[in-house]
């Protein structure tokens, strides 16, 4: 079973962290764990060879790493391939401690395209960060007297909707410590983004291919503004959302973190976004958050990078 592990780089790094309390080369300490000494030795390649989920303990990720040493002593270059594991979920809780005193109980709001994953990884985050979760479409659907999303676009209008995700937004903001999942339209109103900012605003960024496919998935019901195109559940999906996103891709760019997909599988040299997990996306809107909120841009994971 193939899957990918987006925290690979972090894992190293954060295994280095544990056992020597500083920030080192995650791969040095990969090694480490190998039981060779690699401490006068300079890494000059690394790469990501494998990626796969343990299916005993799915937890775990399985990785295999191909790694070409410089010895400074006499100039010998060596190269070896390590395998190893890691666990997401550990990485997580930890990512989250570190992150969260710097967020000191400002609430999250995740905003996206359609599908890109507000609810899924909103989930994680609260639950690592011991946030409540909500979703913003639900908290509207009960303003409603229990009408779903679709049936109020149908039976009121769009702005009716979006007059009463206002409201919503509001009376979160004067609320703390919450993970919220907003609908994919939130960001066209710039007063949301008042009510928004005074939290911590994430923004999913998916390619519209893999948002169309996860919404192919499971189909259209729930999202109205998907109901008008004709074709396959895939092509329809892939059209209105690309006009969607058009339109409103200035909007989320307002958001103080983004957490780019392609970004996170080009980093672990994955050509395909579909295989990250929920649970690594969430570590890098972690690492992403705690990069805005320090004021920095500093990514640990580009180790590979520093260290070619
Ligand atoms: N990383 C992921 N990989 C694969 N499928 C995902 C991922 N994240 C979310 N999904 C799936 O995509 C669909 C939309 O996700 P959801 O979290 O509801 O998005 P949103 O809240 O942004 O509309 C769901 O079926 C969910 O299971
Ligand atoms: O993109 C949009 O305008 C919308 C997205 C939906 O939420 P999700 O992003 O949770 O699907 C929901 O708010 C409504 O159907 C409108």
């Amino acid at each position: 079973m193939e899957a990918t592990c987006a925290s690979s780089l972090q894992c190293c790094t954060w295994m280095a962290s544990e056992k020597s309390g500083r920030k080192p080369n995650g791969f040095l300490e990969l090694h480490q764990r190998f039981g060779e000494d690699r401490r006068r030795q300079r890494i000059v390649n690394s790469r990501v060879l494998k990626w796969s989920v343990d299916p005993i303990r799915p937890r775990l990720a399985g990785f295999e790493l191909s790694c070409c040493y410089r010895n400074s002593e006499d100039s010998t270059v060596e190269s070896e391939i390590a395998q190893g594991f890691v666990d997401e979920p550990k990485i997580l809780k930890k990512k989250a401690q570190e992150v969260a005193p710097y967020l000191s109980g400002r609430c999250i709001y995740l905003v996206g395209m359609m599908g890109s994953g507000k609810t899924t990884v909103g989930k994680i985050l609260a639950e690592v960060l011991g946030y409540s979760f909500f979703d913003s479409d639900k908290l509207v659907e009960q303003a409603v007297g229990g009408t779903s999303v679709a049936q109020i676009f149908k039976e009121y209008s769009e702005t009716f909707f979006r007059d009463n995700e206002s409201e919503v937004l509001w009376d979160l903001s004067l609320m703390r410590r919450l993970v919220v999942a907003t609908g994919g339209g939130a960001v066209i109103r710039p007063i949301n983004w008042k009510y928004m900012k005074k939290g911590i605003t994430v923004w999913l960024d998916v390619p519209l291919e893999a948002l169309a496919r996860r919404i192919a998935a499971v189909g259209t019901d729930s999202r109205p503004l998907l109901h008008h195109e004709s074709g396959d559940a895939y092509t329809k999906a892939l059209l209105r959302l690309s006009t969607l996103s058009d339109e409103r891709r200035e909007a989320y760019a307002n958001a103080d973190a983004r957490v780019s997909l392609e970004y996170i599988a080009s980093k672990l040299g994955h050509g395909d976004v579909s295989a990250l997990s929920p649970a690594a996306i969430a570590i890098e809107a972690l690492i992403q958050m705690e990069n805005f909120l320090k004021g920095g841009d500093d990514d640990d994971d580009m180790a590979i990078a520093r260290n070619s």
